[in-house]
C-alpha cells in the first residue's frame, strides 16, 4: 500500500545563499495492508519529512513513493487531492482549527466531503467523541479554545472516521492521558484488522510496541551514513 524505493531529499535554503542540505538518501520501505510501521531514528532523522513527503506537503526530488497505486513523485496537485479525500488519511500531532466550525462538523467533515449523508456522518462523528471522552457540551462550539488534549482527540477522531486504506500518525498519543491513550491504541489496532497499512512516528515507545509490528530506523537513510554527498 505504501512502496518507497531510493527516495532522495535535499532542501535548497533560499533565504540562507542556497545553502543546500541532503537529509535523505536511497530511503527504501513498504507498508502493507494491516500493517503498522513505526518511523524511528533521532531527532533530525528525517522521520517528519518522510512523512511530509508521503502526504504530498514536500516534494519527492528523487525516487518513487506510491500510495493505494497512486505515483507520488512527480504527481499534479489534484491527484494527491484526490488521494487524500478517500485513501490517505494523516493524523497530525495537531489540529488545524477552523475558526467557527463545531467539533462534531470538524469531526464529520472527511465523510461528508466523500458524499456521505450529514446526519449520518454526524452520528459517526458522535460516537466517536464520545468514545474519545469529548464532553458533548464540547460538540456544537469550535475547538479553537479546547485544551491540548481535547484538540488532540477531535484531530484523531477526524483522522480515524473514515476507514483510510493509508494512514500516516504522527505522534497520535502525545499528550493524552492514560484512559484515552488507550482508546487511540485500540482505534489503531481496528484500523489494521480493517486492513489499513499505517506508518507512524511513536516517540511513546509502549505505545509502539503496542502496536506496531516493525520499525524502519531513518538513521540508515541520512546522506552521512548512506556514504552520499
Ligand atoms: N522545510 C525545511 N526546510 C529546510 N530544512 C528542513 C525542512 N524540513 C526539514 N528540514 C531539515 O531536514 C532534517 C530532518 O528533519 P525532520 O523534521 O524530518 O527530522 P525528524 O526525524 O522528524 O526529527 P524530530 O524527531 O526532531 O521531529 C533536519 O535537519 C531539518 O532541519
Amino acid at each position: 500500500m505504501i512502496e518507497i524505493a531510493d527516495v532522495g531529499k535535499r532542501f535548497v535554503l533560499h533565504n540562507q545563499g542556497g545553502a543546500i542540505l541532503d537529509v535523505m538518501h536511497a530511503a527504501c520501505l513498504n507498508v502493507r495492508a494491516g500493517e503498522c510501521v513505526a518511523l524511528v531514528g533521532a531527532s533530525g532523522a528525517g522521520k517528519s519529512t518522510l512523512m511530509r513527503m508521503i502526504w504530498g506537503n514536500y516534494r519527492c526530488d528523487q525516487g518513487s513513493i506510491r500510495v493505494a497505486g497512486v505515483e507520488l513523485c512527480g504527481a499534479q496537485a489534484r491527484d494527491v487531492l484526490a488521494l487524500r479525500r478517500s485513501r490517505l488519511g494523516y493524523v497530525s500531532q495537531f489540529l488545524r482549527v477552523i475558526p467557527r466550525v463545531p467539533a462534531l462538523n470538524v469531526v464529520a467533515e472527511p465523510l461528508v466531503v466523500q458524499g456521505v449523508d450529514e446526519d449520518h456522518a454526524r452520528a459517526q462523528a458522535a460516537a466517536l467523541l464520545t468514545r474519545l471522552n469529548i464532553p458533548q457540551r464540547l460538540w456544537a462550539l469550535s475547538p479553537t479554545t479546547f485544551s491540548g488534549g481535547e484538540q488532540q482527540r477531535v484531530n484523531i477522531a477526524r483522522g480515524f472516521i473514515h476507514p483510510w486504506p493509508v494512514m500516516l500518525l504522527d505522534e497520535p498519543t502525545a499528550s493524552l492521558d492514560a484512559v484515552n491513550r488507550a482508546v487511540v491504541l485500540d482505534l489503531i489496532r481496528e484500523a489494521k484488522t480493517h486492513g489499513a497499512a499505517i506508518l507512524g512516528i511513536f516517540h511513546d515507545a509502549a505505545a509502539r510496541d503496542a502496536v506496531c509490528d516493525r520499525e524502519v530506523d531513518m538513521a540508515q537513510f541520512t546522506p552521512a551514513a548512506a556514504g552520499a554527498a
